[in-house]
């Protein structure tokens, strides 16, 4: 650190926000899940399905709009803190897509760029694909910058700490301060095979299964820290929504509205739900969460309150600040400090080998130990 003036980004000369992308019209819809589902052997009824999602919103994902605002937040605060480095914008599948963005970021003069991806766990689908995503830009990109991708977030202080405090808030929206509240959190399934194989065996990655096991701690972290300020202890649950694949294919369980039903019958009448899996409103929060989930609560007499996403909460964007001063520390041979709250340590710079495969086979990816 440089403690006469601004704090030293070198190596990097950029920021890129890598993120999934969304539909922004009607008309985007189909072309949309086309580019998310290629070759994933997704049966049409469940497409299908996920396109009434979309056309329930004007066909218009949140995704995009929230990204955005992300980055203004971002520029904001690296002007206030003297940071002076551009940010771009990239997605994997849709406009501005990132093999698009790379070529802006090459013709710039861009040299050295640290990589943010909007997605906080180890798994195939929510880190490893971005990592191929980026190996894929980088081939066919001649002149491409060196990307390195910054380390999972999900136990950082700017992500777990805004969690406790949506869950205080919608605590408080809840008759009685929602004394008998239950926490049930909330992430994305994913196939069980691609859970077990997240993370790697490789010591110096994330262990196995990573996508589990970072959310389990995220998740005691958050509750423990509910407990510390309410001085009340609420049972809470991990669950999951948004299931897709095969029916013969099994996924993470229980969903939350299968849970939702459990609770009923165990007399529990009031719920926060905790979308800890998702760093913004994305369309499963909106759409899984506040309409589907909801319907059911409030069919089983549930009172129930959804808690924020991170979004532009300040100590989110200020996470990602830290999280790119961090990693430039550590490229330039320095020793950072690696903040992480719960039982996991920060996770490693670069993924470990092996880590989290594609369930189709191998395929290259950037910012590993072994690429
Ligand atoms: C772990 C995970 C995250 C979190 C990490 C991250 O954020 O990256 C995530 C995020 C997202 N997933 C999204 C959308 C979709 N995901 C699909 C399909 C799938 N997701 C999977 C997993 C995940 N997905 C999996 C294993 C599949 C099956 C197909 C396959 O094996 O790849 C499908 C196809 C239809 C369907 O199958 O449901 C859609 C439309 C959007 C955009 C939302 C918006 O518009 O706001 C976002 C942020
Ligand atoms: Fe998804």
């Amino acid at each position: 650190m440089n403690p006469a003036g601004p704090p030293d980004v070198l190596p990097y000369d950029a920021l890129l926000v890598l993120s999934f992308g969304g539909p922004e019209k009607p008309d985007d819809v189909v072309p949309f899940l086309e580019n998310v589902t290629r070759g994933r052997g997704i049966p049409r009824e469940r497409l299908a399905q996920v396109g009434e999602h979309y056309f329930l919103f004007g066909g218009k994902s949140p995704i995009n709009d929230q990204n955005r605002a992300l980055i203004a937040a971002l520029e904001k605060d690296f002007a206030e803190h003297g940071i002076d480095l551009p940010i771009y914008f990239g997605n994997r599948n849709w406009d501005p897509y990132l093999a698009d963005t790379l070529a802006e970021m090459t013709a710039d003069g861009v040299e050295r760029a640290a990589v943010f991806t909007t997605s906080a766990y180890s798994s195939w689908s929510s880190c490893r694909q971005y990592r191929e995503n980026l190996a894929d830009a980088v081939a066919e990109t001649p002149g491409a910058p060196v990307l390195d991708r910054l380390r999972q977030y999900y136990n950082h202080p700017g992500f777990i700490e805004p969690a406790v405090d949506a869950v205080l808030s919608s605590l408080a929206t809840l008759p009685g301060g929602g004394d008998s509240a239950r926490l049930v959190f909330v992430t994305h399934s994913i196939p069980t095979e691609m859970n077990d194989t997240s993370g790697s065996e490789d010591p110096a990655g994330q262990p196995r299964p990573a996508y589990v096991t970072q959310h389990r701690s995220a998740v005691e972290e958050v509750a423990r820290r509910v407990r510390e300020a309410t001085g009340r202890v609420h049972r809470h649950d991990l669950v999951y929504c948004s299931r897709s694949g095969a029916p013969s294919t099994p996924w993470l369980e229980p969903d939350v509205n299968d849970h939702l039903e459990e609770l009923a019958t165990d007399g529990v009448d009031q719920v926060v739900m905790v979308p800890i899996g998702f760093v913004s409103d994305h369309m499963e929060v909106i759409y899984d969460l506040d309409t589907e989930a909801m319907a059911t609560a409030s069919r089983l007499g549930i009172q129930a309150v959804r808690a924020a996403t991170a979004g532009v909460d300040e100590r989110f964007v200020a996470m990602v600040r830290e999280l790119v001063l961090e990693r430039a520390a550590a490229e330039r041979g320095e020793s950072p400090v690696r903040p992480a709250l719960g039982s996991m340590m920060a996770g490693p710079d670069r993924c470990g080998v092996g880590c989290c495969p594609n369930p189709k086979g191998p395929r290259p990816a950037l910012c590993g130990m072994d690429s």
